[in-house]
């Protein structure tokens, strides 16, 4: 979960969602005109204990029932037309869809594993300690004392005193050096007073047989489970692994996302003119993307062209296509056409949730190549986008890297959010002081919110009021983190 709040964003923060909602909540439902019989979803849609009411949904094996009728990509829904899948039913669905397939793996070094997930449990190769070891500087013992020191010199540590130690006997040792054979005790040189004169050894108290020896085998016995499968390698990971024999370890192969940005109006460089605007979502997705575990291969901008899209769908070898607007019904808007051509098969065709409801997933080819290959489309405003990508693209993307759904993050709300009458809202917020701030600014169309959240708030249908209890979708990253940022995988 974030905490602590991101910096100083006070002109955005304080009051609820509704005034930044005025121009987002209102104008997305003065633009959607749908039906929607109540308490069903139409088309390829999951039932809520996660049995399909009909369509072809990947199993968790990877078997597909057949029924194939409603929702297939030959009887299209579209936005104002469509049903919409609640959004519990998206998220978990995308799950489902991600984890009907084994994630891949592969050997890597130590050094070139961080940030990635382990393959599976880390198993010690090796003892640890491997040997018994000297906790403290001073001398091994024995037997009681007082010792006559032995003439051996000092045992330091990456050396292997062979010749044991005799009753009564003492010699120097270092911390971490190995323990000599039939030593029962480690004195600390503070504790210890010598007689050079006679070559004796004295301890200021009474030892105890084992006293500051680190046993062999500790901390963990070779074969035992360290940490489990799917576990971040963070640095402390590493280290652990190192200590426990490792040279390489084996990582879940991330899967490859392509992004394509449609639209005619968007310019990479300078400011907005005649009509034309900055793409946001280019600079946005791909970052976000590998923070969400996939390994990201490219990102296109495409303009409006349906051939382009086409050939980019069919051609492209990445597990994971996200497209960013042209979900909608308008002119120009080519997702539908272009994935029914491709002979998708469309899993979510818009969700009961605000911003994003034009949001889409779709399979591709998935009989044929035996792979995981899909699309999400997401809707083409900006935090419309965002809410896409953290409704499917996150947990399709923990699916395919074999990971359950994460566990949810709940808080209270400092401040009231009204609600859609009908569908879940996501509203960008901040943490304070152990509450969850609406931020405003949170229109489709708008980043602001967003820039400046700890995460989105799930408002759901109906509104929350003050102190209620709510879902945080935190966002995956920390201050400075540049990729995969470890809690989001916990
Ligand atoms: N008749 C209807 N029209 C619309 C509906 C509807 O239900 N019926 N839904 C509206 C909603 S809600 C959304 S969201 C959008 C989704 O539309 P598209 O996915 O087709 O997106 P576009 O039309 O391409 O773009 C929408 C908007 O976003 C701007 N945009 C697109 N890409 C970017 C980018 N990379 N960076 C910044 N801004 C971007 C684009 O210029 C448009 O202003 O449809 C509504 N219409
Ligand atoms: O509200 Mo749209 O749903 O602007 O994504």
């Amino acid at each position: 979960m974030a905490t602590g709040g991101r910096a100083d964003a006070h002109d955005t923060v304080g009051d609820t969602a509704s005034e930044g909602d005025a121009d987002g909540f209102a104008e997305a439902l003065a633009l959607v005109g749908r039906e929607r019989p109540s308490g069903t979803a139409g088309g390829s849609v999951p039932a809520r204990d996660g049995a399909r009411t009909g369509g072809n949904t990947p199993s968790r094996d990877g078997a597909r029932t057949q029924d194939g009728s409603p929702g297939r990509m030959g009887q299209p829904t579209s936005p104002g037309k469509g049903h919409l899948l609640p959004w519990p039913d998206a998220r978990a669905l995308a799950v489902r869809a991600g984890r009907a397939h084994e994630p891949l793996s592969r050997s890597v070094p130590l050094e070139h594993s961080l940030g990635q997930l382990l393959a599976g449990p880390l198993v010690a190769l090796c003892d640890l300690p491997p040997f018994d070891t000297s906790a403290m500087d001073g001398w091994a013992v024995a037997g009681p004392g007082p010792w006559t020191i032995s003439s051996a010199g000092s045992v330091l540590a990456g050396h292997a005193p062979s010749v044991p130690l005799k009753d009564g006997s003492a010699v120097r040792i270092a911390t971490g050096a190995r323990i000599p054979p039939e030593a029962t005790a480690v004195l600390r040189s503070e504790q210890a007073r010598t007689d050079p004169d006679h070559r004796l050894l004295f301890a200021h108290r009474p030892t105890n047989p084992g006293q500051d020896i680190r046993p062999q085998g500790q901390e963990c016995r070779s074969g035992d489970r360290l940490l489990p499968a799917s576990s971040v390698i963070t640095p402390a990971v590493l280290g652990m692994a190192a200590a426990a024999g490792y040279d390489e370890l084996s990582i879940v192969v991330r899967p490859r996302a392509e992004v394509l940005i449609l639209g005619d109006e968007l310019l990479t460089k300078g400011l907005p003119h005649d009509g034309l605007i900055r793409d946001a979502l280019g600079p946005l997705m791909g970052p976000w993307l590998t923070a969400l575990g996939a390994d990201v291969t490219a990102t296109r901008l495409l303009g409006d062209d349906a051939d382009a899209l086409h050939q980019a769908i069919t051609t492209s070898d990445a597990d994971l296509l996200l497209t960013t607007g042209g979900t909608a019904a308008g002119p120009v808007d080519h997702v539908h056409s272009v994935l029914r051509k491709a002979g998708a098969e469309l899993l979510v065709d818009s969700v009961a949730v605000r911003p994003g409801h034009p949001m889409l997933l779709a399979a591709l080819d998935i009989q044929g190549s035996g792979g995981a290959r899909y699309v999400v489309g997401l809707p083409g405003n900006p935090l419309a986008a965002v809410s896409g990508l953290l409704t499917l693209a996150l947990p399709l993307l923990r699916g395919l890297n074999g990971l359950s759904p994460q566990e949810p993050y709940r808080a209270p709300l400092r401040d009231a959010v009204p609600g859609h009458p009908d569908d879940t809202r996501l509203v960008p917020a901040i943490h304070r002081e152990g509450r969850l701030v609406p931020l405003r600014f949170g229109g489709p169309a708008m980043l602001r919110g967003i820039a400046a959240a700890d995460g989105l708030v799930v408002v759901e249908p109906g509104g929350a009021r003050p102190g209620d209890v709510v879902e945080l979708l935190d966002l995956p990253w920390a201050f400075g983190a540049q990729t995969a940022s470890p809690r989001r995988f916990t």
